[in-house]
């Protein structure tokens, strides 16, 4: 038998052997809701945490030896006792839970923390009397319908965040055009000059650091998505997609890359011409599905990617 046939051999006898591949397990989604109540003006943060941890779990899985499982339901009840020392960001909060359970087990080599957090406004104190500066003390009204999102995952002493949101939902009436694309035999879409975009945007960005006041940049990406959306005279949901992103990478030096997952929202004119009357862009049908769905990442030119920081950070291209 040559030398090729018999690695050939090993290869295939090689391949007979099962092993465990990459796995992590955690706690997902724990709803907790923290009240910070040392002034009468109550601050609300209301989560969804799921805790997963990566490292050496081997046993549990081939043997059935649990002596390395971190139950998922001590991860749950970290979770709530963590969050009584108060949650300064939810990027923050998952730094302080991937340090927790790296430094406290040793097998434990990394993970991944997302939080999502859902916001409340104060309710105005003209529909109460229970009430300080215009806005009740502990009474709240659930906010936008937009979430916002942080994943830390840490492998070793390397700590990555991507911050985000979802279902930022925006609309405008003008400012939209659509024409210009191929046709074909199939193609019955008519060209526009002026049409409602609308969609709801899923945004992540990468830090390039963790040293970053994780807040104030999320309002302030938050406010040049929307200003952007609104200023950018739309050729396209892929040219307003790009200038977003370009706008906020200018802004933010600390941000290295932004992804973007973002449906087309039609809207349909109404054909108002079997009714003999006109339909000039006012009544539209919002149809639900399908739609289109516009992906796009920016980031700087040269920068080296960070495939750890997005594994299973998933629904981008
Ligand atoms: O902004 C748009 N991008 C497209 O790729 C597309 N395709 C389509 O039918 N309508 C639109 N609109």
């Amino acid at each position: 038998m040559s030398d090729t046939s018999t690695t050939t051999v090993g290869a295939a006898a090689e391949q007979d052997t099962i092993v465990l591949g990459e796995n992590q397990y955690g706690k997902a989604e724990v709803r907790l809701v923290k009240v910070d109540r040392d002034t009468p003006r109550h601050r609300i943060t209301d989560l969804s945490v799921t805790s997963q941890l990566r490292g050496d779990f081997g046993v549990a899985h081939t043997e059935g030896d649990n002596s390395p499982v971190v139950a998922t339901d001590t991860q749950k009840n970290t979770i709530f006792a963590l969050a009584k020392d108060g949650i300064a960001s939810p990027e923050q909060f998952a730094m302080r839970l991937a340090e927790h359970f790296t430094s406290s087990f040793d097998w434990v080599t990394g993970g991944r923390w997302g939080v999502k957090q859902y916001s409340w406004a104060r309710i105005p104190t003209s529909l109460t009397d229970d009430a300080a500066d215009g806005e009740h003390n502990h009474s709240f009204v659930k906010g936008g319908t937009e979430t916002r999102t942080a994943v830390v995952q840490r492998d070793g002493d390397e700590v990555f965040v991507v911050a985000g949101l979802e279902d930022l939902s925006v609309l405008k009436s003008t400012g939209s055009e659509f024409h210009g694309f191929p046709r074909d035999r199939y193609t019955t879409l008519v060209e526009t000059d002026d049409r409602i975009l609308a969609t709801s945007v899923t945004a992540r960005w990468r830090y390039s650091s963790v040293d970053v006041d994780f807040n104030a940049v999320y309002e302030d990406v938050r406010r040049v998505l929307l200003e952007t959306f609104a200023d950018v005279h739309s050729y396209a949901l892929q040219q307003t997609l790009y200038q977003m992103g370009k706008r906020v990478l200018e802004a933010h030096p600390e941000i290295a890359e932004i992804k973007f997952s973002m449906p087309n929202l039609h809207h349909f004119l109404v054909d108002f011409a079997p009714f003999g009357m006109e339909n000039p862009n006012e009544v539209f049908y919002a149809a639900d599905r399908p739609y289109g769905l516009i992906e796009g990442e920016v980031k700087r030119a040269g920068a080296a990617p960070e495939p750890r920081a997005w594994a299973s950070v998933t629904g981008f291209c």
